[in-house]
């Protein structure tokens, strides 16, 4: 088709999405600026503003300076008086990924002309940007960025914060500067607000970045004062008498006046230094003491900065890297309560299953019914998830102006979910609610199994939550083989192979569905279609064999008793050195315990006065379970490996990497991880890394596991005869 140069004529249909689109995104920023109580997610808004940019990049005619791609988003509100920026506040631009800083920075390479000018490396914070101007070191005035050259008077509400001084400290203090920063509210403080507005019968805000952005803009500022907001500079405007030429050097002269600059600004001078410092922050967002969401890229020389100008929304000498959001809106579905190992019932999130920061959510944390409360969410709102690394998902808070009055409120079940037992506090002003059914319930049997295998005890590989609800509540056979924990050692492959039992979701344990027929799945878990025992299976019972010799510690932290965790389970297997001994200890002797005291002492006689419960330990004992530590006591008893140096590395048959350490350690050998010539032994299993190498390069006695097992039975002698011949090496 002919067309006239860069003016191909505009679909109706193109207009009507364009306008459509920028409806929707000036509703947005409406909602966002002015009512702090935004609807969608960043991530869905950047979408929207994304869709306009392509449109327009199709159709530049659409492009008119009154587009919102082209305006600095943000408006005043008639509450404020309005006022005039004296040098115009920009937004930023954005680059999405490495083509797109380079290009920026290629950009900034052609229109200096000249090597030699720096980057300036910042964090971004997610707030609400600020101007303070100080005359003659005083504060004057404060204000929004609003449309970037008229924001709206927000002075008295500044004034509140600690972090903003009223007076700047110095004589070097110009007649003039606008500083530019942004307000924040911290994370942590978030759940505090939130309770409190949800008490007095207010709306909660949905993420700290609008309560930080709503706090500051209260009608009243008193109601500012209560709130916990900080704030970090990071720009200046207008100035007079003030002559500086880069800006991080200007950061430390607001430094010097008692500003609240960036702690974690860099000057590097290329794009790789800019590419380490994104990367590092990538790695280590949540070590910085605010909540980041990118890095901004500066020219630090002011004169270039200049030259490079802006465009009508951003300056061209700066660009935002965005992090990926962790926070998404979503539904929730409903709140359902799980039951955990000590018969505490928590309730949870169900929500429509969204992606965060990389990984599908479907349920989110809520800890108690107290909680629940505190955060005002109601069942059908729309709502804040938040997913920070390797963070359980939360819920920060209700999108309360997307109701619709359908929603209902939490109530906390009277019983539990799946034995219906009466839940109740089991103290008096105990907040949470437990299953007192600790024998009976499969919720807790399946959540103590688990446990038990799992890494801080027993440490039995293939034994997860699959392994745990498949044993204790088969859907066939009608009697599961494990009735509690005693039955766990006695198992044998033919019991295992006739179970059939819900496909569980490895992380929430919740019946996975089948998408086609949308029931439950269902299959037989430890036999193949032949019905021959699964390799996993087989591995299972032979790892549970291997755990019976684990470290008594590991046994008594596996017995869920309440309050005692691995560290009061390590002062008792230290003191006593058997499960018979503890049992027969007085409460005054288990109290008397250094790291035991009172509490747990009660705890632990508590347990042992069930009757169930001793014959979990009858059975223990019948199946060959060591109940008591080898040898005498850590501080009585000979130390044979005394004064020995020994790294494990590989994969050993009969120990986990945990197992092979503690049998050394008790022994008195010092356990570490690199090898050296002072290293007295190398263990070495199967797949050994580089450890093994250096051994053998620095001579250093290797052994298998058989000579492990020499070496913890007879000592460093007789390993000495069984290590395997050191290799000259070939280079040297
Ligand atoms: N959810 C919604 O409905 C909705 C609506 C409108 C806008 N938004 C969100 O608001 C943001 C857009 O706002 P924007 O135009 O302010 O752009 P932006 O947040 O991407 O970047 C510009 C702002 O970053 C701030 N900033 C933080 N640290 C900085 C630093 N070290 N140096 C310089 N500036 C720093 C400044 O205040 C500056 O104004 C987007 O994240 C968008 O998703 C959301
Ligand atoms: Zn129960």
């Amino acid at each position: 088709m002919d067309q006239v140069a860069g003016q191909s004529p505009v679909p109706p249909k193109a207009r009507d999405e364009h306008g459509h689109l920028a409806d929707q995104i000036e509703e947005h920023r409406f909602r966002y600026y002015v009512k702090d109580a935004p609807v969608v997610s960043d991530a869905e808004f950047d979408k929207l503003l994304r869709s306009l940019e392509a449109l327009e990049e199709q159709y530049p005619e659409l492009r008119t300076p009154d587009s919102p791609t082209q305006k600095v988003s943000g408006a005043y509100e008639t509450e404020f008086t309005a006022v005039e920026h004296r040098e115009r506040m920009f937004s930023l631009d954005n680059a999405f990924d490495d083509l797109e800083l380079a290009a920026w920075a290629e950009r900034v390479a052609k229109d200096v002309g000249a090597p030699g000018y720096h980057f300036l490396c910042e964090l971004k914070i997610d707030g609400l940007a600020v101007n303070l101007t100080y005359e003659h070191g005083r504060l004057t005035r404060a204000a929004t960025r609003g449309t970037g050259s008229v924001g709206e008077d927000i002075t008295p509400n500044v004034r509140t914060i600690a972090d903003i001084p009223d007076r700047l400290k110095g004589d070097r203090v110009p007649a003039l500067v606008e500083i530019r920063g942004e307000i924040f509210f911290p994370m942590e403080k978030f759940d505090e607000l939130n309770a409190r507005l949800v008490e007095a019968g207010d709306k909660p805000f949905s993420n700290p970045r609008n309560a930080a952005a709503g706090s500051a803009r209260m009608k009243d500022p008193r109601v500012t004062a209560t709130r916990p907001l900080h704030m970090v500079v990071h720009g200046i405007g207008a100035r007079e008498g003030l002559d500086i030429d880069r800006l991080s050097e200007a950061y430390d002269l607001l430094r010097e006046w008692g500003l609240p600059t960036a702690k974690h600004n860099k000057v590097v001078d290329d794009l790789d230094g800019v590419r380490a410092f994104i990367a590092y922050y990538g790695e280590n967002r949540h070590s910085v003491e605010h909540e980041i969401d990118g890095v901004v890229v500066k020219l630090d020389e002011i004169r270039l900065q200049g030259r490079l100008g802006s465009t009508a929304r951003a300056p061209r000498w700066a660009i935002a890297w965005k992090f990926p959001p962790e926070e998404v809106n979503t539904k929730l579905v409903n709140i359902r309560v799980s039951v955990g190992r000590t018969g505490r019932a928590t309730p949870y999130a169900q929500v429509e299953p969204v992606t965060v920061a990389g990984s599908e959510v479907e349920f989110a944390t809520l800890h108690n019914q107290e909680v629940v409360k505190k955060k005002g969410v109601l069942i059908g709102d729309t709502v804040v998830i938040r997913k920070a690394g390797d963070v359980i998902p939360e819920i920060l808070g209700p999108v309360a102006d997307l109701r619709d009055g359908s929603e209902r409120e939490f109530v906390m079940p009277a019983e539990c979910p799946e034995c219906n037992t009466p839940l109740r506090a089991m103290k008096e002003g105990d907040k949470d609610l437990r299953c007192p059914n600790a024998r009976g319930c499969p919720a807790q049997l399946r959540g103590r199994l688990f446990y038990l295998g799992g890494r801080e005890c027993l440490d039995i590989e293939n034994f997860g939550q699959v392994a745990a609800a498949a044993l204790t509540a088969p859907l066939e056979p009608p009697e599961p083989p494990v009735v509690d924990e005693g039955d766990l050692f006695g198992l044998s492959i033919e019991q295992l192979l006739p179970i059939k039992a819900y496909v569980l979701d490895p992380d929430s344990g919740l019946p996975k569905r089948d998408p086609k027929t949308g029931e439950d799945k269902v299959v037989t878990v430890f036999a193949n279609q032949k019905g021959e025992p699964k390799k996993n299976a087989v591995a299972m019972l032979e790892n549970i064999a291997a755990a019976k010799d684990r470290p008594l510690a590991r046994f008594l932290n596996g017995l869920s008793i309440r309050h005692v965790g691995p560290v009061a389970a390590q002062a008792l297997a230290r003191e006593f050195r058997s499960i018979d001994r503890i049992d027969q200890a007085t409460e005054e002797e288990l109290a008397a315990t250094d790291g035991v005291g009172g509490i747990i002492a009660a705890s632990v006689k508590q347990w042992f006065a069930e009757d169930w419960h001793r014959e979990i330990l009858r059975k223990w004992r019948e199946a060959g379970v060591r109940t008591e530590e080898e040898g005498a006591g850590e501080d009585e008893g000979p130390r044979p490996l005394e004064g020995l140096t020994v790294v494990v590395t590989g994969t050993l048959q009969n120990h986990t990497r945990d197992g092979a350490k503690e049998a050394l350690q008790s022994r008195g050998a010092k356990v570490t991880g690199s090898v050296s010539k002072k290293t007295s032994f190398v263990v070495v299993g199967e797949n050994p890394g580089s450890k093994y190498d250096k051994a053998m390069q620095v001579k250093v006695p290797v052994l298998d596991e058989d000579g492990f097992e020499v070496l913890l039975d007879q000592g460093p002698e007789a390993a000495a005869e069984v290590a395997l011949p050191v290799e000259e090496p070939t280079t040297e």
